[in-house]
């Protein structure tokens, strides 16, 4: 009989072998029970029983999970339209920022502290040797994210568990083989076929290590990913507008351009540890078994082997992390130009741009081609001297290595592991040379992946600079740290210096009113002109704004108009006086852009748009009828019938018109109510009829409106006229300041002569003599333009009308 009852064979197994296979068994039924699905409670749970009814309550519901969404299906495309469902675990939670903020250490004021940040930032891309320095400290910074969830900790020790595993069974698959080839050569069918059944048993969880280890990679790449875009954008997109600080060039890199780096960074991180970690515990474990068949000369020749491939490659290894960092750079350039267009289609498309467009769009992909190119021809003599190294060098010394105990009598003792049992002396070297050489060759690929390793370090160092200097630029500005630039030496003394690390003014929040008290209008510079200093639009502005003071502010194009309200909204910093405003949104002060701003979601969502979702309106009062209402007031009372009702999701900024888009505006202006509007050109594509009924009506229901226009027309609708870039001339006792209050009777009005500009505030409502001579201005200007066209319209008149007699 070939093959021999269980109990009998396994008695024949040696210990070690029933111990491996144990462990290998148990490998298994953990991972079973491990929470594939993301969740970590497996501990805690308390009885059989239970444990039974949450997997198949587990299974039950990943089937139906996979039943509703296969992939090219219906289902699928629906997931895809609702990708931009907004996520209910984000804005709304209650989280702030994940990872407080000192974790990471932001640059101090100063210049000096500066270029030092900036050594640190760089030093990936400038030399290979600063890479632990750069992966240690991001490493001790991300201690937090890592360990504060559990989750990772979780996979990262599975992972751990699987890669041993591997290990163990590839020594065992090694030793299976020996055996094999030994009962072959001598002619030991039983323990052949024993030998097969073994081979085929050891295939199961060999093959589900494998996969495994891939999976949780993938995985854990994933939860590095999540902790880390959920860092970002927790310092990205919270109120202290940094994404808008960031498009101004305020931050030290572009943060588009990084965000792809965050993955590869994490991806790169995560097969970090498998591709460090189990080539050396290969490393370790496969030297440790050769070693008491090769005897002391082999292990002795196997580490002076490691010792030359390490420094051989470590003289052949080019510099991988700058340029890695530097691909990373040139594809997001290539890519951030692309969306550019995407988002501009229907302008480039007007002007017929695409040729041009193209120009741009190809020179940043030639200058990333050029560079892929250079990385390629770099990447030559290092893979030949890899491959050489490795493949070749390393198999010629295993073949010498596993010829001493064979051809050196001495070394024969070695041999003595696996031979006995009756075995002839050729049957015993041939076990003993499969064996070997099956060691010797995962030995090696262990070698390889261990020396691609040093190849990964280095690329994650490159990422490692990307991605660190991202957080060093959003944690700055986080803190509102600048570089402290010196003063330009041609400045004249009376001429202020507009730094940003030189911000003094007082911003209060909360009062119900306005008010901007001696606050210069100032455009920040950013990037390398930021050593001049902010531009400089008005010397000192004084304006208070109670409620009923409808204030229409005018000027020419560029003079500051819109950057009064910058600085009001708090964009834009507030260098000097003090700012009082109301708070933002219901009851307090809104905004309404130049640019209409239509989001993505629903029609109802364009309505709503604020940091309250539609639920948390609706349970505080608001109707779907209100809205309806609402909608009646700007003209725009068909659109829910056109577009398919209040749930419809479209990409709004194509769908409306101009006009359109600018009545959503004023429709998110009315629903949200505020005490006070500031309304920036935005019913500049309105006809005049609707406009004037939306100012009527806004006025109306309480909102005291400061408009920014260039439209005389709208005059009516204000009390007041703040024009800027003219010369100040009312003195300070003047009635013109303010209509309610007293205030700039204490203020000075600006007299500086360096100013090129001033502004001017005149009160049209009360009918004193000076308002009425702006009012008579006003109408002067109108009948001139009449008096100049009339005349030319006329005669226009009388030749159409009479190229349509005929005569
Ligand atoms: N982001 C910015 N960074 C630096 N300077 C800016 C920025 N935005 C505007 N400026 C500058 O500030 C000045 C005033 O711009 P602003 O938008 O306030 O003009 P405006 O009076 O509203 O003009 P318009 O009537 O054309 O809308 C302009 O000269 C402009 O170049």
């Amino acid at each position: 009989m070939i093959l021999s009852t269980p109990v009998d064979f396994l008695s024949r197994v040696p210990t070690a072998r029933r111990r491996a296979v144990a462990v290998t068994v148990l490998a298994l039924l953990l991972a079973r029970a491990a929470p594939l699905g993301g969740s970590n409670d497996i501990w805690s749970t308390l009885s059989l029983k239970e444990w039974r009814d949450t997997r198949r309550m587990r299974s039950e519901e990943r089937r139906q999970r996979e039943s509703q969404t296969p992939l090219n299906t219906p289902a699928l495309e629906k997931q895809m339209v609702d990708l931009d469902l907004e996520s209910p675990r984000a804005a709304h939670t209650t989280r702030a920022l994940q990872v407080p903020s000192p974790s990471l250490p932001t640059p101090k004021p100063g210049a000096e502290a500066w270029s030092q940040q900036a050594v640190l930032v760089n030093a990936g891309r400038r030399s290979e040797g600063c890479v632990p320095q750069v992966s240690q400290h991001l490493m001790l910074n991300w201690a937090d994210p890592i360990s504060k969830t559990g989750k990772e900790a979780f996979l990262l020790l599975l992972h751990t568990f699987f890669l041993v595993a591997r290990t163990v069974l590839s020594v065992m698959v090694a030793r299976l083989d020996g055996r094999i080839v030994r009962d072959l050569v001598s002619a030991n069918g039983k323990g052949f076929l024993q030998g097969l059944g073994w081979w085929f048993a050891l295939a199961v969880p060999s093959t589900y290590t494998n996969s495994m280890i891939r999976y949780l990679e993938r995985k854990l790449a994933l939860a590095f990913r999540t902790n880390l875009t959920r860092y970002i954008d927790d310092l990205y997109l919270n109120k202290n507008l940094n994404f808008y600080k960031f498009g101004l060039g305020l931050g030290t890199v572009t943060a588009l351009l990084i965000t792809t780096d965050v993955t590869r960074f994490c991806d790169s991180l995560a097969a970090l540890y498998g591709n460090i970690g189990k080539p050396a515990l290969d490393l370790i474990i496969f030297t440790s078994q050769l070693a008491a068949s090769l005897g002391p000369i082999g292990t002795l020749g196997l580490f002076t082997n490691y010792a030359f491939t390490a420094w051989i490659l470590r003289a052949a290894t080019p510099a991988f992390g700058r340029m890695a960092a530097t691909e990373a750079k040139l594809e997001g350039e290539y890519r951030a130009g692309l969306s550019r267009i995407g988002r501009d289609g229907e302008e480039v498309a007007f002007y017929n741009g695409g040729r041009r467009e193209m120009g741009i769009v190809w020179s940043t992909y030639e200058r990333l081609v050029r560079h892929v190119h250079s990385v390629f021809k770099v990447r030559i003599p290092y893979g030949m001297t890899e491959d050489f190294v490795i493949k070749y060098f390393w198999s010629a010394c295993g073949y010498a290595l596993m010829s001493i105990p064979i051809l050196f009598p001495a070394a024969k003792d070695a041999l003595q592991i696996g031979t006995g049992g009756g075995h002839s002396q050729v049957a015993s070297r041939a076990e003993s040379y499969m064996s070997n050489r099956r060691l010797l060759i995962s030995l090696a690929d262990a070698g390889g992946r261990l020396m691609y390793s040093g190849k990964d370090l280095a690329e994650l160092s490159g990422y490692t600079s990307r991605v660190y200097s991202l957080l060093a630029s959003l944690h700055a500005l986080n803190n509102g740290i600048y570089p402290v630039n010196p003063r330009p030496e041609g400045l004249p003394l009376d001429q202020p210096f507009y730094d940003m690390s030189n911000v003094h003014g007082q911003v209060i929040v909360g009062p119900d009113h306005l008010l901007l008290k001696g606050v210069p209008i100032v455009a920040p510079a950013a990037g390398v002109g930021a050593r001049r200093g902010g531009e400089e639009l008005l010397r000192r502005l004084d304006l208070r704004v109670e409620k009923g003071d409808h204030t229409l502010i005018t000027g020419p194009n560029g003079v500051g108009k819109t950057s009064i309200a910058r600085i009001i909204a708090e964009l834009w910093p507030t260098w000097a006086g003090s700012l009082e405003r109301p708070h933002q949104g219901e009851g307090g002060i809104f905004f309404l852009p130049q640019r209409p701003y239509l989001c993505i979601g629903s029609l109802r969502d364009q309505y709503v748009y604020s940091p309250e979702s539609y639920a948390e309106m609706k349970a505080r009062g608001r109707t779907d009828a209100e809205l309806m209402d609402i909608l009646a007031h700007v003209h725009l009372e068909y659109l829910p019938s056109r577009e398919g009702g209040w749930e419809t999701r479209k990409e709004w900024k194509d769908v409306l018109s101009g006009g359109e888009k600018q009545r959503m505006g004023m429709a998110r202006l009315f629903y949200h109510r505020p005490n006070y509007a500031i309304l920036d050109e935005c019913t500049s594509a309105v006809s005049s009829d609707v406009e004037g009924l939306m100012y009527e009506h806004a006025k109306s229901i309480g909102i005291t409106l400061v408009t920014i226009s260039h439209r005389p027309s709208l005059l009516k609708y204000h009390t007041r006229h703040l024009r800027i870039g003219e010369s100040p001339s009312a003195p300070p006792d003047s009635p013109l300041a303010s209509s309610k209050s007293q205030i700039f009777n204490d203020l000075p009005i600006p007299t500086s002569p360096q100013m090129a500009m001033g502004w001017r505030l005149t009160n049209l409502a009360s009918g004193t003599e000076a308002e009425n001579l702006e009012l008579e201005t006003e109408l002067e200007k109108i009948v001139n333009v009449l008096e100049n066209d009339v005349g030319r319209w006329e005669s226009r008149l009388k030749e159409i009308n009479f190229e349509l007699s005929g005569k």
